[in-house]
């Protein structure tokens, strides 16, 4: 293995508005943005790959034996500096996507306590100083990416699951609802997008992470998107997430006359026992599969209305303290494979539905509805749901993925119509029209 050295200096204040995002101008950068902070990575030099039911372990030890090696310069000392790795991870155990963490060369990251650079570097003899990550970061930020426009010829496809097979899906599934033995399924579908010029995977990235602030922005190695959902966050021994589940799409409103769009979700979204039932399966699952972990955990008893440019959503909130067994606080890895999946995107029980899903969605989610996001050496880190997102499966082929949570008062058009709603913000984020 590799042995990695490390060093993280301090950038000061970061003054432009845009923040992190000015970093967002190669379309092969790694990142991770949310309201103008966060992490972008560049270059690679050191990556992981698995697959099947012992992935995020084998991944875990892998970045252990990894931190175990290496020299790490660190005085800045906080979450998301020193060694970081961004990645991603296959939604099924059975999927043959490959599940990965990657070690950037340069990493940039941006918080509430500052600005910072991180060099990390395989080489022996290399000079471990501020100029040479400067330098390092300057040599890739000197050639940046093409945009784009959209172009006419820029289409959408059906994908592996079609409109009719998706609604098949949805009734098939809430008869087995019905017929008890699971109260919640979530299904899924994709679109293909055909560009007849390449992707410019910068400016997709930008306008997401401009569009879609209260989301988390993530790109890693072709998996990009906006998700709402943080499956597990880990800073300082404390854990938190924001489960979701209940959706209401903005553009296809039916208000009463006068109402006002916050009165509207009030009475539609949280005023609905459908909705509000498929939230609380998804709180509960997370929950469940938390505590062991904790110490001590708070979470609302009401969910709020999460409002995004394209839907809204019942939204919760949930932190926990970690307990440290032997001084020894689960990693933020750890974590998100004890709480992956959630019935947020799986369903209840956890293995009737991930069964269920294999027999009706009949396609591999690949990394779709599985953890995105990043880890430091000291256990810290952010794992989303990859939602809202895409795979970039050739420069001129993107596929598109969005799923809606099934209980027993679900309806196949409904569903449908709501997956389009979760389609909005890479359709447009991609220059296409529907
Ligand atoms: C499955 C997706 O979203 C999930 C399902 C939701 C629902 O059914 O209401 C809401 C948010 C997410 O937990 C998706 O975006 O693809």
């Amino acid at each position: 293995m590799t042995s990695l050295r490390a060093v993280t200096v301090d950038l000061g204040e970061h003054s432009s508005p845009t923040g992190i995002m000015d970093y967002l101008v190669r379309d092969d950068v790694l990142c991770w943005v949310r309201r103008g902070g966060g992490l972008v990575g560049f270059g690679e030099v050191a990556r992981f790959t698995d697959a099947g039911p012992g992935r995020f372990q084998t991944a875990a030890r892998w970045w252990r034996e990894l931190q175990q090696d290496a020299q790490v310069d660190n005085p800045v000392g906080l979450p998301g500096t020193g060694l970081v790795a961004f990645g991603s991870f296959a939604f099924s155990k059975t999927s043959g996507h490959a599940s990965r963490l990657i070690v950037p060369q340069v990493v940039v990251g941006l918080g509430e306590q500052g600005c910072w650079l991180t060099y990390i570097t395989d080489d022996d003899g290399a000079d471990l100083t501020a100029e040479t990550a400067e330098a390092a970061l300057a040599g890739w930020l000197d050639e940046i990416s093409a945009e784009r426009g959209a172009e006419t010829a820029d289409r959408l496809h059906p994908g592996q699951v079609s409109e009719s097979a998706f609604k098949a899906a949805v009734a098939a599934g809430v008869e087995k609802i019905s017929g008890g033995g699971l109260s919640k399924l979530v299904l899924a579908r994709d679109v293909i997008a055909e560009l007849s010029s390449p992707i410019a995977t910068a400016q997709v990235l930008r306008e997401l992470a401009i569009r879609y602030q209260d989301c988390w922005t993530y790109g890693v190695d072709g998996l990009i998107g906006s998700t709402p959902e943080m499956l597990i966050k880990v800073e300082n021994n404390v854990a938190r997430a924001r489960v979701l589940a209940g959706t209401l799409d903005r553009a296809n409103t039916h208000k009463i006359d006068g109402e006002s769009d916050a009165a509207y979700a009030e009475r539609v979204l949280a005023g609905s026992e459908k909705q509000q039932h498929e939230h609380e399966i998804a709180i509960d699952s997370l929950t469940r599969k938390l505590e062991p972990y904790t110490s001590e955990m708070t979470s609302h008893s009401e969910p709020f209305v999460l409002e995004l440019p394209n839907v809204w959503h019942l939204a919760s909130d949930v932190s926990a303290e970690l307990s440290t067994n032997g001084g020894h606080a689960p990693s933020s890895l750890e974590l998100a494979e004890a709480v992956h999946p959630t019935a947020a995107v799986c369903g209840t029980p956890t293995e009737v539905a991930g069964a269920l899903i294999r027999e009706l969605e009949q396609m591999d989610r690949g990394p779709y509805a599985g953890p995105v996001g990043w880890t430091d050496g000291a256990g810290n880190g952010e794992w989303g749901i990859a939602l809202r997102g895409a795979v970039v499966e050739s420069p001129t082929r993107v596929r598109l993925y969005a799923g809606c949570g099934i209980v027993d008062a679900s309806t196949p058009e409904a569903e449908l119509a709501e997956t389009w709603a979760k389609f909005r913000p890479m359709i447009e984020a991609l220059g296409l029209r529907r």
